[in-house]
């Protein structure tokens, strides 16, 4: 009899990255060679036509790779029983918003996904959270979830890792995947740490430290991780568009195939996991790690890499920053363990045109006391 399908699951599913994932998972074979999977692509209401046509166009791609294809806005029906979660449908950071604008607005989405999540998901259920600022989207779901393990949960820093690994391959010329024990520290944002002092590369079949086969130590020490960190603003500028929608589908992808089939013998990858306190990093903030995935398909974080006094100041500053961001997250929740006062609105007025823009996704309009914390960040005064 034909193994059971594997349901999996992609939230905004009619949006530039969630419908490339969708076309990735139904056309590769990422849950293992014949294995057939349910095809659930979620969207907002609003957009469900544009679903239906985009699910329409898929279906007639000739891929033998979905048994059902199924369209739904409905996130409790999509998670039922759902053994993959890819969580793309969010809110983009548009041009004159600011980071805590998309932290405000998502942390609100994720606190309804989490609330869902906790109703039905199954006890061994994948998530990688794709939507931006991953690390705070992943505990305030993991905060509404709290039956959800560490093992269910990780975010993406696999774009980061990619482009690293890329740079370093092309100083060489040499082929990527001659590039090893790479590590993508921290969060999600424009100040991760790339760590090159642990990668190795493969030199006419020797595995060499990168420093002694680059040998170039102020670039890779300094300006590597400015280049690292300016690569997505060059490219946007190139291509006039918004996004790096491929780089992002095709990362997300990668990191659920290591996932589901274990990362390369010897090497391992970046993923932003809830910390078990390896490296003196708080337990349970998400963080960007250096993960190592069974061939079973269980992640651990890769302990014992030895961290020197520079290491430790940049992996403590981004400790800092992801605590700041949560607590600006759980303010805006009005979450018990926030510290920050959720200042009210007293005038009672509420700029409808914004309101409406950043409850995009949701029935009501945010509260006045939203608007009133994000505006005042756009002021600079927090
Ligand atoms: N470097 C990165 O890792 C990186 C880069 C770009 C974008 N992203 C993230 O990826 C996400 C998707 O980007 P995109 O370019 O595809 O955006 P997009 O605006 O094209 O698509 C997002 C889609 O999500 C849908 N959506 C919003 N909330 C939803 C919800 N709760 N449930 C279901 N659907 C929902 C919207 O209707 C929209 O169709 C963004 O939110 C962004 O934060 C990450």
């Amino acid at each position: 009899m034909a193994a059971k399908p594997i349901k999996v699951v992609i939230t905004g599913a009619s949006g530039e990255i969630g419908l490339m994932v969708s076309y990735m998972m139904a056309k590769e074979e990422i849950c293992g060679a014949g294995q057939l999977i349910d095809l659930v692509m979620v969207e907002n209401r609003s957009r469900m036509k544009q679903l239906r046509g985009a699910v329409g166009e898929i279906k007639t791609c000739n891929l033998t790779n979905v048994q059902n294809y199924i369209t739904t806005d409905n996130l409790i029906e999509a998670f039922t029983d759902a053994d993959i979660i890819f969580l793309v449908g969010g809110l983009f950071s548009a041009p004159g918003f600011s980071r805590n604008d998309v932290i405000g607005m998502n942390a609100l989405e994720f606190k309804e996904i989490g609330l869902a999540l906790s109703k039905v998901a199954k006890a061994t259920v994948k998530i990688v959270v794709v939507v931006e600022p991953q690390n705070i989207n992943l505990m305030v779901l993991s905060y509404f979830a709290p039956d959800l393990k560490p093992c269910n949960l990780t975010a993406l820093s696999r774009v980061d890792h990619n482009r690293a690994q890329t740079m370093l391959a092309r100083m060489l010329n040499i082929s990527s995947d001659k590039i090893v024990h790479l590590t993508m520290w921290g969060n999600r944002s424009i100040t991760i740490f790339p760590d090159i002092r642990h990668a190795k590369i493969e030199i006419k079949g020797k595995l060499l430290p990168a420093y002694e086969a680059i040998k170039d130590d102020f670039y890779l020490k300094y300006k590597f991780t400015e280049e690292l960190q300016n690569r997505e603003a060059e490219i946007l500028k190139k291509r006039k568009t918004s996004g790096c929608f491929q780089t992002v589908a095709i990362a997300a992808v990668q990191h659920m195939r290591d996932w589901i089939h274990g990362t390369k013998p010897g090497d391992w990858t970046s993923m932003i996991v809830m910390s078990d306190g390896s490296y003196g990093i708080d337990k349970g903030l998400a963080y960007s790690f250096p993960v190592r995935v069974s061939a079973a398909g269980e992640w651990e974080i890769v302990s014992d890499l030895d961290i020197n006094y520079y290491e430790r100041e940049k992996l403590d500053e981004r400790v800092n920053e992801i605590k700041a961001e949560r607590m600006f997250a759980y303010g805006i929740l009005e979450l018990p363990e926030a510290k920050i006062e959720v200042q009210k609105d007293e005038e009672g007025a509420v700029d409808q045109a914004r309101a409406t823009k950043w409850s995009f996704g949701h029935a009501e309009p945010l509260p006045c006391s939203i608007l009133g914390i994000l505006e005042q960040d756009r002021l600079g005064t927090m």
